[in-house]
């Protein structure tokens, strides 16, 4: 069975779009691990433009599960986790224009740059995932590299539009988490799952982690709607 990791980082994109304290995301990762998630996930962006670099910091000291920092593979993002020491660091791509993360990391072309970052992060006791396409010359690159595992990127899975297409890009992440686990990585999965979606990745075998975000907190916002409403209301008419 796969563990969750719960990513946080559009609690903080409501908190950044009016620049204010709430609603903190190191609050919704503490109520996240009450729910049952085995790790908490959180991706400090170049340009922070949701998690802070202080969310990250009191993330460390509050929640208990593993926490697993995505970053950039760039000397200032080692810096930090270098500092702070999350259990894992997942290496992603960015790029500034982005609404989300389109792809997965390009190991084969970025090697140098990637190991060096790598490296450090390693001989600092912190375990290293790389997010990349389900293709195996980007997972063999990435053992290579000297990674415990691999984040096999499951938008183009979640974004299909047809059964059809659903299938192919199921099929595609099948044969990739075969040669992973072949490669003797381990297997995690992540981007784009939702409550709709998730059940057939949730199957493959031995995944050992789903991270998912997203979708997780617009339920959040939703089912807790009525009680944040009826909160206010007593307030008003009290
Ligand atoms: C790397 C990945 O797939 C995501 O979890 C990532 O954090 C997406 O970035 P945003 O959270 O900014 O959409
Ligand atoms: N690495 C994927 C992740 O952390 C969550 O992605 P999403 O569910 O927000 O698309």
């Amino acid at each position: 069975m796969p563990a969750l990791g719960v990513n946080i980082d559009h609690v903080a994109t409501v908190r950044q779009a009016r620049l204010t304290y709430e609603p903190d995301p190191v609050w919704a990762g503490v109520l996240a691990e009450l729910g049952g998630a085995d790790g908490i996930t959180l991706h400090l962006r170049e340009d922070r433009r949701h998690i802070q670099d202080h969310d990250l910091y009191t993330m460390k000291k509050t929640v208990q599960v593993k926490l697993n920092l995505e970053m950039a593979a760039e000397a200032e993002m080692t810096n930090i986790a270098l500092d702070v020491r999350p259990d894992q660091v997942s290496l992603v791509p960015e790029k500034r224009e982005e609404l989300t993360t389109e792809g997965g990391l390009d190991v084969i072309t970025n090697s140098d740059r990637i190991r060096h970052c790598i490296d450090q992060l390693k001989e600092a006791g912190i375990e290293v995932s790389i997010f990349i396409d389900p293709d195996v010359d980007q997972i063999a690159a990435a053992k290579n590299l000297g990674v415990q595992g691999v984040e096999l990127h499951t938008g183009r899975y979640a974004d299909a539009t047809s059964a059809d297409d659903q299938q192919i890009e199921y099929e595609t992440l099948v044969n990739a988490s075969e040669f992973t686990i072949q490669q003797g990585l381990k297997l995690h999965m992540g981007h784009g799952l939702t409550y709709r979606n998730v059940s057939k990745i949730a199957s493959i075998p031995n995944v050992s982690e789903l991270n998912i975000g997203h979708s997780i907190v617009s339920r959040a916002v939703l089912v807790g709607m009525e009680q944040a409403v009826r909160e206010m209301k007593a307030l008003i008419t009290s």
